[in-house]
């Protein structure tokens, strides 16, 4: 097979996108043992930001613009993200042309004093996690936890944690793993309640759509799972114009040629947090994703939206 002499391959600096470009580069070697790969770091402009929460930011883009420029003008051949750091719809002739096989996409409870679940936390504990979602789901369960905003990478959320007034603080599972820190997890939140980010998990390749010979290359380390459960979930995510302000998740799974998938949308005081599940077929996925927003839209779903719109 024919492949490029070298790839340029962009990354953010932390050690999580650096772990998981080394991942995919891995991979890629594996199939193109000629190829030569360079890693150029970049700082986003969601690295750069570090005072304010990142749905206060409100930048659909934080943290893969950067790249995404240094795509269209050649100075990188693809990126490497967090498929759940991948804003709802990309720009102009960008695709995310491969992922790879998903890892544990559970949330996980680091917590101090032996404490296992969230239901065994003392009354009004302080937890630790900036993400609107992860405060939905934590108040609609235990309305007297004092959530507070946790930012920074992964190695520095869980000094701020060791080190702060925190009693809990969540993370994402996948992350804590890729980081070699699951000896912090407490244990994992269970999915019937905590419905993870959409793409939690999933590491993912960008790369330009007119660059033929980088997509036949990054074909062959594609995961066809991980882009079937992706694609539901993402479509499920797009009709509910969830970025980082709306607490939505939605997880996906295959049974066989049955695609499965669970969604949430809450209110962040966690006063209401919708849960449904519906059943499709693997071939349309993305309709699968659009019908279960349209159920939740038709509940209580819609005034959710309009009243965080109007807020
Ligand atoms: N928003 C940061 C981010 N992006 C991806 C992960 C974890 C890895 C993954 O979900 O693939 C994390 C850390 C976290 O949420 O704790």
């Amino acid at each position: 097979m024919i492949a490029k002499n070298k790839c340029r391959v962009g990354t953010r600096s932390s050690q999580l996108a650096l772990w998981q470009t080394h991942h995919v580069i891995e991979a890629l070697q594996a199939h193109f043992p000629e190829t030569e790969f360079e890693v150029v770091e970049m700082s986003t402009k969601g690295d750069r930001i570090l005072d304010q929460a990142l749905s206060a930011i409100g930048d659909k883009g934080l943290f893969t613009r950067d790249l995404e420029e240094a795509m269209h003008s050649g100075a990188i051949d693809f990126a490497v993200h967090s498929l759940k750091d991948m804003p709802s719809v990309l720009p102009d002739g960008l695709g995310l042309t491969a992922m790879l096989k998903r890892e544990d996409p559970r949330d996980a409870l680091l917590a101090k004093n032996n404490v296992k679940r969230v239901e065994d936390l003392p009354a009004k504990a302080i937890v630790g996690t900036s993400s609107l979602r992860r405060k939905a789901q934590l108040l609609s369960k235990r309305p007297d936890l004092d959530v507070r905003d946790l930012r920074g990478n992964v190695q520095t959320r869980v000094r701020k944690f060791e080190e702060g007034p925190f009693d809990a603080a969540i993370l994402a599972g996948a992350g804590l793993h890729r980081m070699a820190m699951e000896d912090y997890i407490s244990d994992y939140l269970p999915l019937d309640h905590f419905i993870p980010a959409v793409g939690q998990g999933i590491v993912v390749v960008e790369s330009r759509l007119d660059d033929e010979l980088m997509l036949e290359m990054l074909a062959q380390i594609n995961d066809k799972e991980a882009q079937t459960c992706s694609a539901a979930e993402r479509a499920f995510m797009r009709r509910l114009e969830g970025g980082c302000q709306v607490p939505i998740g939605a997880l996906a799974s295959i049974e066989g040629e049955g695609l499965s998938l669970r969604g949430f949308l809450g209110r962040v005081d966690g006063s209401e947090a919708i849960i449904k599940e519906k059943q499709g077929a693997v071939a349309e996925a993305e309709t699968l994703g659009q019908a279960l927003a349209e159920d939740m839209l038709a509940g209580s779903g819609q005034a959710i939206l309009n009243d965080i719109r109007k807020g």
